[in-house]
């Protein structure tokens, strides 16, 4: 239900088995699987009745009535695995129906019911009781309610947010911004003379980097077969406390420099690019991240926002940077979207994002604002190096300056 909203699916199309956005009359294809696997109605019957049972009827609707126009489809075809039937299917859209103030989508249905079990005392009831709801005027303006999306207040960072994920991370006007350019990074490090990296340069207020094959396949691979045996549901600062929520949806594991020497050559390169100093107890240990299907992270700042946060535990300071590196490619979705900066970057296996947390005066940037998009076909790996600030003074001087 999360893809559904923000890549804008529609149900007919993830019952068949394709990955369709669909935005007015406008249908475009996300992804074209090699083999279609539809779902069954009663599949569609079991993720409708994971929102009805939430009341959450917006959701409900269209997988009941997907359920309902298979189960019709296929009337009297038993299978044996089906828990549901086409009665099941009629019932719960009936009710969803009247609960979304729909009375006269409820009465067809129920009708519909009674001609499969007459003898059905509850719904004949039901009947009875939308007849006569109707029969009330104050009822048939209430059938054109539209039914409001549940849970989510609605805020212009969502909606930015959602856009951003939908554009999975293409930039069409991007080469078109002069200061927005690619060039081999070769001058901080004798270490990049001899083996100079792209850098891409995505974003100039706040500042985004994006390092190209920054580790390679067989790297890459190490640090997620490191990772794997200690992953564990993710977790965010809340006041002093660590919580799991459902704005972060992943598991990660924490791997200390000694657990294998490719971590140790990984800190190395990560210090020759930025110039900044990855030794502890200036930056955090690796934090390996992996979301499956449906896994996210709503828009964050990396960097604490309360004095009380546990991130100042190290006694470093703040998060003055991030160095993410992208340890998998991901078939569609799990872009990475800076809200306020307005663009997002999509999953490039093997690459390394960067970005400045802080301002020179050791300010939060508000700028920074950023999320990790559902993940909708594949699996995404990624790995964070937080920099703090302490230990970086001469590396990155600090400034008066406000905007520096
Ligand atoms: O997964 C992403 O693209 C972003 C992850 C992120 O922001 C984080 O782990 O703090
Ligand atoms: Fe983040």
């Amino acid at each position: 239900m999360r893809l559904q909203d923000v890549y804008m699916l529609n149900v007919k199309g993830l019952a068949r088995g394709v990955f369709q956005r669909v935005s007015g009359s406008a249908v475009t294809d996300l992804y074209s699987p090699r083999r279609l696997f539809s779902l069954t109605a009663d599949d569609c019957f079991q993720v409708g009745k994971v929102a009805y049972d939430m009341g959450d009827y917006y959701h409900a609707i269209p997988w009941l009535e997907e359920a309902v126009s298979l189960f019709r489809g296929s009337y009297g075809e038993w299978k044996t695995e089906d828990e549901a039937s086409l009665e099941d299917a009629l019932d719960h859209l009936a009710f969803a129906y009247f609960q979304a103030g729909n009375v006269s989508s409820a009465l067809s249905l129920s009708r519909e019911f009674l001609l499969y079990s007459p003898d059905n005392k509850r719904i004949a009831r039901n009947v009875l009781k939308y007849e006569r709801l109707l029969a009330e005027s104050s009822y048939q303006a209430a059938a054109e309610a539209v039914i409001l999306r549940p849970n989510v207040p609605h805020l212009q960072t969502r909606d930015t947010y959602e856009a951003l994920c939908q554009t999975l991370g293409s930039q069409p006007i991007h080469y078109q911004i002069p200061s927005l350019y690619c060039s081999y990074e070769t001058s901080s490090s004798p270490y990049l003379l001899l083996q100079p990296i792209r850098k891409e340069i995505i974003h100039l207020q706040p500042f985004v980097a994006l390092y190209h094959d920054f580790v390679s396949d067989s790297e890459a691979q190490k640090i997620r077969e490191l990772a794997e045996p200690w992953l564990q549901r993710s977790v965010v600062a809340s006041g002093e406390k660590q919580l799991q929520v459902e704005y972060r949806i992943s598991k990660s594991a924490w791997l200390k420099d000694t657990v294998d020497p490719v971590l140790v050559t990984l800190d190395h390169r990560i210090a020759a690019l930025t110039g900044l100093d990855v030794q502890p107890p200036y930056a955090e240990y690796l934090q390996v991240v992996n979301y499956g299907i449906g896994g996210h992270y709503e828009p964050h700042f990396d960097h604490a926002t309360s004095p009380s946060s546990p991130l100042y535990r190290m006694k470093s300071g703040n998060r003055i940077a991030t160095f993410m590196i992208y340890l998998s490619s991901v078939e569609v979705g799990g872009a990475t979207a800076f809200i306020y900066g307005n663009f997002s970057v999509p999953v490039v296996k093997n690459a390394a994002l960067f970005w400045w947390n802080l301002h020179r005066s050791g300010e939060g940037d508000g700028d920074t604002l950023h999320a990790g998009c559902p993940v909708l076909v594949g699996d995404k790996w990624v790995a964070n190096k937080w920099i703090h600030e302490y230990g970086q003074e001469f590396r990155r001087p600090c400034s008066p300056n406000p905007e520096d």
